[in-house]
C-alpha cells in the first residue's frame, strides 16, 4: 500500500512558480492496476516520481503503510519503469534487466540458467527467472545487444523487466506502455496485470484510452489535482 498524504510540488520557471502537484492525498492499494490519467502537463510524472524518489516533493509524503518513505526504498521493493528509461549504455540488454539483481546479491532472483550474457543460476521461485522474464517482454533474443542497438520498444520493455526483475511489493511505470506498438501494449499490460494480481501495487501513467479502459482503478489529475478516481466495478477487481 502506498499512503500519498498531501503531496505539493511547486517549480520555478523565471519569475513563474508552476504548481505541478497540488495538495494530492489518495491510498493506492495492492491487487489492483491503477492508471493515473490527465493531460499533458497535469502532474502524472511529478507524482510518479516523486513516490519512486525521483523527485522531491516541497511538502507532503509518500510512504508504505509502515511509514517509510516510498522514495527511499531501493529495487528489492520499489520498481521504477521512469520515462527517460535510464539504462545503461555500456551493459547489454540481459545486463540492464539483471542489474538490481547484480546490486542485491543477497536478495538474487530465479533465473534457473545460465542466459547468453552469462547471468549467474539462481533460486528465488517467487522471482521470475531473468531469461523467462525477457522472453516474457519479447527482448530474449537481443540479450547480448547494448541498448543503443535495439528500438524504443524494447528498450522500454527492458526497463520494465529491469523493474520487475525482484518482483518488488510496488511497481510504478511512467507511460510504460508509450513506446509500445498495439500488440505490445496488450502484452506489457498483461504483465502489469499479473504482477498486481499476485498481490502487488502496480501504478501506472497513461494518455492512452486502450490502457485507461482496462484499468482496474483511474485517478485523474487536471492541473496538478486530483479530480477523479474511480475504479472499473465498485469494489471488485476483474480478472482475480
Ligand atoms: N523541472 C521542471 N521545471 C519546471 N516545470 C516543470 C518541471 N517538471 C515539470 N514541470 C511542470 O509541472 C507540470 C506537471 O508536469 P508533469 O511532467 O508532472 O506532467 P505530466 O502530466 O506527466 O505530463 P505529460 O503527460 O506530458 O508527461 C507541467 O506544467 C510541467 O511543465
Amino acid at each position: 500500500m502506498i499512503e500519498v498524504r498531501n503531496l505539493t510540488r511547486r517549480f520555478r520557471r523565471g519569475s513563474e512558480t508552476v504548481t505541478a502537484l497540488d495538495d494530492v492525498s489518495l491510498d493506492i492499494i495492492p491487487g489492483e492496476l491503477t492508471v493515473a490519467a490527465g493531460p499533458s502537463g497535469s502532474g502524472k510524472t511529478t507524482l510518479l516520481s516523486i513516490i519512486a524518489g525521483y523527485e522531491r516533493a516541497d511538502a507532503g509524503t509518500a510512504t508504505t503503510a509502515n511509514g517509510e518513505p516510498t522514495g527511499q526504498l531501493g529495487w528489492v521493493d520499489l520498481g521504477f519503469v521512469p520515462q527517460s528509461l535510464t539504462l545503461l549504455d555500456e551493459l547489454t540488454i540481459a545486463e540492464n534487466v539483471d542489474l538490481p539483481d547484480r546490486l542485491n546479491p543477497g536478495t538474487r532472483g530465479g533465473s534457473g540458467q545460465s542466459g547468453s550474457a552469462g547471468l549467474a543460476p539462481d533460486g528465488d521461485p517467487d522471482r521470475p527467472p531473468v531469461v523467462q522474464l525477457m522472453e516474457q517482454l519479447e527482448i530474449g533474443h537481443l540479450a547480448d545487444r547494448l541498448p543503443s542497438q535495439v528500438s524504443g520498444g524494447e528498450q522500454q520493455r527492458a526497463a520494465i523487466g529491469r523493474a520487475l526483475r525482484l518482483a518488488p511489493a510496488i511497481l510504478i511505470g511512467d507511460e510504460p506502455t508509450g513506446h509500445q506498438d498495439r500488440g505490445r501494449v496488450d502484452l506489457v499490460l498483461n504483465i502489469l496485470r499479473q504482477h498486481a494480481y499476485a498481490g502487488h501495487v502496480v501504478l501506472i501513467s497513461s494518455h492512452d484510452e486502450a490502457v485507461i479502459s482496462i484499468a482496474d482503478r483511474v485517478i485523474t489529475l487536471a492541473d496538478g489535482r486530483l479530480v477523479a478516481d474511480e475504479r472499473s466495478r465498485a469494489g471488485t477487481v476483474p480478472g482475480r
